[in-house]
């Protein structure tokens, strides 16, 4: 029934206050009204419906995703949502964020533009920012090749001076070295920020970004030289088809030399290179901003998807009727909590997670600019670890959403399949989640070796200054009760962390050559990395839930003894049934619209059978009664069928 909230039942139940719960999620009141009035005008602007989507071929999808692209700079301008730098500020890329469906604008503001500022003097900041920011130039950020993503040393474009014409020739010398995956680059962007090799006078320093004009600003055709197209259909229907990823290269294409990104590293008139007294890692900057935005952008994700999830467990009932009552709500069965609930959880440690990377990655900035590095490889082996670790999480959670909603789930107008297909590329992009946690490793292992020159390890790593006391440490657990003290439960993750870093630099001393032992060792590594990482996110509910999914670390390193772990897991259970009455309410303080969530299973109403009855209608395939191809390949059958009866 329209208008009814079948769910004002759960609603009720909750035990806190929901509308304080919206303003936590959110940050702040000021952000929460904020998200608020964008999602709504989102919501009720018809270029910016969602629900045709999956039925759109690539080409209906590529140009839906202009025009709502072109759309919504629109009402960014008209609503003056922000000041000069519009697109820059909060509102407008809430804006671009309700709206829900990628563009070569993610990678416009997302990567090109923050490319600039970061890596940009301030000459060129003040030439291409303006241009940028009105969007009278669109860039993407072209950094992998065909045969070379993870391995950022491993690029072949080349970038060879030209004393002569002072001007830089960018070249594809080979087929592997063709830019392969850039977004935004297949069919839009006018401009890149391209990562090459730079050679001058024969000799090669390693790779440096270039700003590089792809198309003419007036017909859109490639300029001389330069090859382009997209690389093709991806993993989904709409999912991340709505991006232009796109393939490039270049013969011989001449630039100035005032294009080569010039903050870390100069290169002068006379063909001189010039390294500022900078780590030359800040070349990889633009790559920890995104990771921490991918962090920041995990909670959201999972979020949606345990908001379906949640609503719908509530609503669906399965077995358990007696005398012909209701069946029972198949949130109520203890195995559909113990899969949901953790994930609840843990989109909330997540958003918080979030908030704590934010603050480290400012630090880091500002540290930057007064040229105090030292906290570059925290916030590097952060935004590392975290990115794995937040997508893997979140891949797997929208994954599990989507089983436990059943079959209804593997609908696309569950908004699951759609949501999982866009959120995976998440382990993928912006570094391989298995590549990042070995840099995390390679950290660790370093903080463990200098502990002995009496280094004091500092940030996430400062409890490996207790390291004696932790190797010495085994959990005094003696009752479930004792697994709801924060400092029981952290000194145990403490201690398995430790103990699996300091196993790992021990087995790497056997090792006469270390690189040799690091790469022999590699999944040890990874394992101590992902429980350094868990370390930095545990609370509660997360942190008991995970104590027991890796149970055996904990044992293993004699951290707890399996009573302790039989009592983690019935303090769970304890918990599972605190989070029951309040789970909708949770998921209601995320305040998503309807429009946003894009699901029939996660409606606010609740009202989801006769809203998937009548949606099933809406499908093109009963636009006809009966089929295209009946009298083509069905009815011959038939008849054929009829024939071979009668004989
Ligand atoms: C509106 C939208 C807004 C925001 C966007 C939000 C979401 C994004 C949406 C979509 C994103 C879409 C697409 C994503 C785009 C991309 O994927 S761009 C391409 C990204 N590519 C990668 O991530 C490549 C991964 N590889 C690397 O990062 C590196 O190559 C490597 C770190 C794996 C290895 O680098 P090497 O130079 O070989 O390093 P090393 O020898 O291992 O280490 C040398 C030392 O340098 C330190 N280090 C490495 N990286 C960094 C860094 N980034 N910062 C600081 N320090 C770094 C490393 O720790 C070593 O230190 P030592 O002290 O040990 O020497
Ligand atoms: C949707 C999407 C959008 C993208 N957008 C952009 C973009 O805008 N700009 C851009 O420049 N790039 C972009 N990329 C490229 C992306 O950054 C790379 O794909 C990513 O960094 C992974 O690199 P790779 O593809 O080379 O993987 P590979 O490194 O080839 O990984 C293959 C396998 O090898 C393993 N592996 C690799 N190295 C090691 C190692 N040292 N030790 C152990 N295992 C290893 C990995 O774990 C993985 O299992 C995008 C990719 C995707 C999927």
């Amino acid at each position: 029934m329209e208008g009814v909230d079948h769910l004002a039942f759960e609603r009720n139940k909750a035990q806190f206050d929901v509308d304080e719960m919206k303003i936590v999620w959110a940050g702040s009141r000021e952000d929460f009204e904020l998200s608020d009035r964008i999602s709504r005008l989102v919501a009720s602007d018809p270029v910016f419906r969602k629900d045709d989507r999956a039925a759109l071929g690539r080409k209906e999808l590529f140009k839906n995703t202009l025009r709502k692209a072109a759309h919504a700079w629109k009402r960014v301008i008209e609503l003056r949502l922000s000041g000069e730098f519009s697109a820059l500020e909060p509102e407008a890329y809430k804006l671009r964020a309700f709206v829900d469906q990628p563009a070569f604008t993610d990678l416009h503001w997302g990567m090109f533009v923050p490319a600039i500022q970061g890596q940009g003097t301030d000459e060129q900041q003040q030439k291409w920012l303006p241009l940028a920011y009105r969007m009278q130039i669109i860039g993407c950020y072209a950094q992998t090749e065909l045969g070379h993503g993870s391995n950022v040393q491993g690029l072949e474009t080349t970038a060879t001076f030209d004393p002569k014409t002072d001007e830089f020739v960018i070249h594809s010398p080979t087929l592997t070295s063709s830019k392969w995956w850039p977004g935004g680059l297949g069919k839009v962007s006018t401009h890149a920020v391209v990562y090459a090799r730079l050679i001058i006078d024969g000799q090669d320093y390693g790779v440096h970004g270039f700003i590089v004009q792809l198309r003419s600003l007036d017909d859109h055709l490639p300029l001389p030289g330069i090859t382009i197209g997209d690389i093709g259909m991806k993993f989904g229907n709409a999912a991340y088809n709505t991006m232009d990823n796109g393939v490039l290269t270049f013969d011989h294409v001449r630039i100035p030399r005032n294009q080569m990104l010039m903050r870390v590293s100069q290169v002068t008139r006379e063909g001189k290179y010039v390294h500022s007294n900078v780590p030359r890692q800040l070349v990889y900057g633009t790559m920890v901003y995104v990771r921490q935005k991918i962090v920041a952008d995990a909670s959201v994700a999972l979020s949606r998807a345990v908001c379906i999830a949640t609503r719908y467990s509530a609503v669906r009932r399965q077995f358990g009727s007696h005398n012909g009552g209701l069946e029972t709500q198949v949130i109520d069965y203890k195995t559909q909590q113990s899969r949901l609930f953790p994930l609840l959880a843990s989109a909330y440690a997540f958003r918080f997670v979030g908030e704590w990377l934010l603050w480290l990655y400012t630090d880091v900035t500002e540290r930057l600019k007064a040229k105090d590095f030292s906290t570059l490889p925290e916030a590097h082996a952060c935004t590392a670890g975290l990115k794995s670790l937040t997508t893997t999480a979140t891949a797997d959670g929208i994954e599990e959403c989507r089983k436990l909603c059943g079959g209804h789930g593997y609908l696309c107008s569950s908004g699951l399949p759609e949501l999982f297909a866009v959120y995976v590329p998440a382990c993928t992009y912006e570094g391989d989640n298995i590549v990042l946690l070995l840099q995390v490793a390679r950290h660790l292992v370093k903080t463990v070796s200098q502990l002995s020159t009496g280094n004091k390890p500092v940030g996430t790593t400062a409890y490996m200054a207790r390291l004696e006391q932790l190797l010495q440490y085994h959990s005094d657990v003696k009752k479930a009760e004792d697994w709801l003290k924060p400092n029981v439960v952290l000194e145990a993750f403490e201690a398995r962390a430790a103990r699996m870093c300091v196993a790992c630099a021990q087995n790497l001393s056997k090792f006469s050559n270390p690189e040799e032992g690091f790469q022999e060792l590699a999944a040890d590594l990874v394992e101590a990395a992902v429980a350094h990482c868990q370390l930095i996110v545990v609370s509660n509910v997360y942190a008991l839930s995970l104590l027991h999914k890796h149970l055996g670390d904990f044992i293993s390193t004699g951290c707890i003894d399996p009573k302790q772990g039989s009592l983690a897991n019935e303090q769970l259970r304890n918990l599972y049934s605190q989070v029951r009455p309040n789970a909708v309410a949770l998921v209601d303080a995320y305040n998503y619209t309807d429009h946003y969530l894009g699901s029939i299973l996660g409606r606010y109403d609740g009202n989801v059978y006769p809203k998937l009855y009548e949606e099933a209608w809406k499908d093109p395939l009963n636009d006809s009664i009966v089929p295209d191809g009946f009298k083509e390949y069905i009815q011959p059958l038939l008849k054929q069928q009829l024939r071979n009866a009668r004989l």
